[in-house]
């Protein structure tokens, strides 16, 4: 089955993963609190919008709680923003996926998006047909297409790395890297995979 990029949370832990059709030549680096998508150096030239971006952020809110930022596009900035400047998990999800909605692209690619918490999670998604946000307590996974409501995921991994690696390896078809999260009271983790390298 072909999902597209999808998102996993769950209280304290997270990912993402890109599977791609048509830009399989990409792979996450690390910024620095930042994990970004971005095209490999052979990767053909595109004009495409939507295949670069940062897929995850640690935040930390006015209270100092830590957080992590998970999505498919460019939406995680303003939600990542809208968590450093005081918003509610569910606020923060529901205005930046509102305001940015569906990628105008050929398949109306849906934005999905999760924020995890030490002890909290909330997934989102806003398609052509609907805004979606939830706080889940257990796994939970949204993807751009087919998987396009949030629904139970069969997570095993329990570190940000091996997350990462577990999304990459789903029998879900055209893997191309994956990025993983883990947040506790001292802070968030943060660790890709982009298979065999
Ligand atoms: N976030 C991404 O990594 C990403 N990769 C591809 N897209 C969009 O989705 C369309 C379909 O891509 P694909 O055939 O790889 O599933 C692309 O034309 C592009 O507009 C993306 N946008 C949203 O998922």
């Amino acid at each position: 089955m072909y999902v597209g990029r999808f998102v996993v949370v769950a209280p304290g832990i997270g990912g993402y993963r890109v599977s791609s059709r048509s830009f399989p030549n990409r792979r996450v680096r690390d910024r620095g609190g930042t994990l970004t998508v971005g095209p490999t150096a052979d990767a053909p030239e595109t004009d495409n919008p939507y295949v670069s971006y940062n897929c995850a952020r640690a935040v930390e809110t006015p209270t100092e709680e830590p957080l992590a930022v998970l999505g498919n596009g460019s939406h995680v900035d303003p939600i990542a923003e809208k968590l450093e400047r005081g918003y509610p998990a569910r606020d923060a999800l529901a205005s930046a996926l509102l305001a940015l909605d569906y990628e105008k692209d050929d398949y109306d690619t849906p934005r999905v998006a999760g924020v995890v918490g030490a002890e909290s999670a909330t997934i989102g998604t806003v398609r052509r047909d609907a805004l979606l946000v939830e706080a889940v307590e257990e796994p939970t996974v949204v993807a751009t297409y087919e998987t396009d409501s949030p629904e139970p995921y069969d997570l095993t991994a329990t570190d940000a790395e091996p997350v990462a690696t577990e999304l990459l390896g789903a029998d879900l078809e055209h893997p191309v890297c994956a990025a993983g999260a883990t947040v506790d009271a001292d802070g968030v983790s943060l660790a890709f995979d982009n298979g065999g390298d």
